[in-house]
């Protein structure tokens, strides 16, 4: 918004900042999951991450890169999405029968995709935002009418908060899909992984090993047990993993919601962009983008600086 609305004074206000968000937990993989969008409106929304994370990776920095690997399925499944990835390519038998290991691997898809970690990412852009001209306030906010009582009259007020969206604006329709991953070091694996419930991702020093996806779990605690048979059962499927040193545990909740609330609300300043699910970092410039239009449309042309 403040690149693309230059007349703006940007104010982001949370309770958390980056590396405690929901986002710093994301493995990054560029991939929709437990996504059940529209797939052409999720597929524009790719492309768009996709043109953001090339103009990241063009400048060097780190926490970003192309990755290839395989997705074995017990049953056969080609998403429409597929056709932002590169290289795609269905495994013939005798290229299953190398890569299977298990009996539910049935069929598999290789295919070039990326990652982003969220940490280094979010560093760069909020660097340009403060750079800008942008503005951070640490408040935890109870009612999204109390952020002009706080913080002074918005022409524009985006509610950005994740799963956070179900308290602040009681959107029952958002709720938690906990999720529990492990960070090894593994120089040896060069591919990601996935299968039906297990996978491994590439990051630039780690490879992420999920994973879990419990719906309506609140619990953000650790459970070891948990980190031990995604462990073991990556193992399985990449048996090199075996000598991997295990850095560290995450637990978070995926903002789920049976579709991304991204709208303005009607006779209202508000816009939502909330409830990603698993692909929040695969959609973010997408509905970044998305969002600008129904910011322009909220200000209608009104002239000088808007705060938003
Ligand atoms: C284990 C795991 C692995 C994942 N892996 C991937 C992946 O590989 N690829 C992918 O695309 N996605 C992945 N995801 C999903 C992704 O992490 C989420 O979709 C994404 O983080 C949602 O981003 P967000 O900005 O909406 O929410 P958050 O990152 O949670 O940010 C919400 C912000 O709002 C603030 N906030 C909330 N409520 C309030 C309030 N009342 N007052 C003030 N501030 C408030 C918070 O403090 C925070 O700053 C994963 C998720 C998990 C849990
Ligand atoms: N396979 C994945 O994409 C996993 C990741 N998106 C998650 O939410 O756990």
């Amino acid at each position: 918004i403040q690149e693309r609305i230059p007349d703006s004074v940007v104010t982001i206000i949370a309770e958390k900042f980056s590396p405690n968000t929901t986002s710093d937990v994301a493995a990054g993989l560029i991939e929709p999951y437990l996504c059940d969008d529209d797939v052409d409106r999720v597929i524009s929304w790719i492309k768009s991450t996709i043109q953001r994370i090339q103009e990241y990776m063009d400048e060097g920095n780190p926490g970003a890169e192309e990755q290839s690997g395989y997705w074995l399925q017990s049953v056969k499944s080609v998403p429409k999405w597929l056709e932002v990835m590169k290289n795609v390519k269905i495994l013939t038998g005798n290229e299953l029968k190398m890569v299977a290991k298990r009996p539910e691997h049935k069929f598999g898809i290789f295919y070039t995709t990326w990652y982003l970690e969220p940490t280094p990412y979010i560093k760069w852009e909020s660097d340009k935002f403060l750079k800008n001209g942008g503005k951070i306030k640490n408040s935890k906010i109870q009612k999204i009418e109390d952020v002009e009582k706080e913080f002074g009259l918005f022409d524009v007020i985006l509610n950005c908060t994740g799963i956070g969206a179900r308290h602040l604006i009681g959107d029952n329709e958002v709720f938690p899909t906990r999720g529990q991953i492990l960070k090894v070091k593994c120089p040896s694996v060069k591919h990601f992984f996935i299968d039906d419930q297990f996978y491994a991702l590439l990051n630039d020093t780690t490879i992420t090993l999920g994973g879990t996806a419990d719906r309506h779990q609140w619990d953000r605690t650790i459970n070891p047990k948990i980190s031990e048979k995604i462990f073991q059962e990556n193992c399985k499927n990449i048996p090199s993993l075996r000598s991997a040193q295990v850095i560290s545990s995450h637990v978070d909740l995926r903002p789920s919601r049976v579709t991304v609330r991204l709208e303005a609300e009607p006779d209202s300043k508000v816009i939502h962009n909330y409830g990603h699910g698993g692909s929040g970092i695969t959609l973010h410039w997408g509905c970044a983008l998305e969002c600008v239009e129904l910011v322009k449309k909220v200000l209608a042309g009104k002239p000088g600086i808007s705060k938003i």
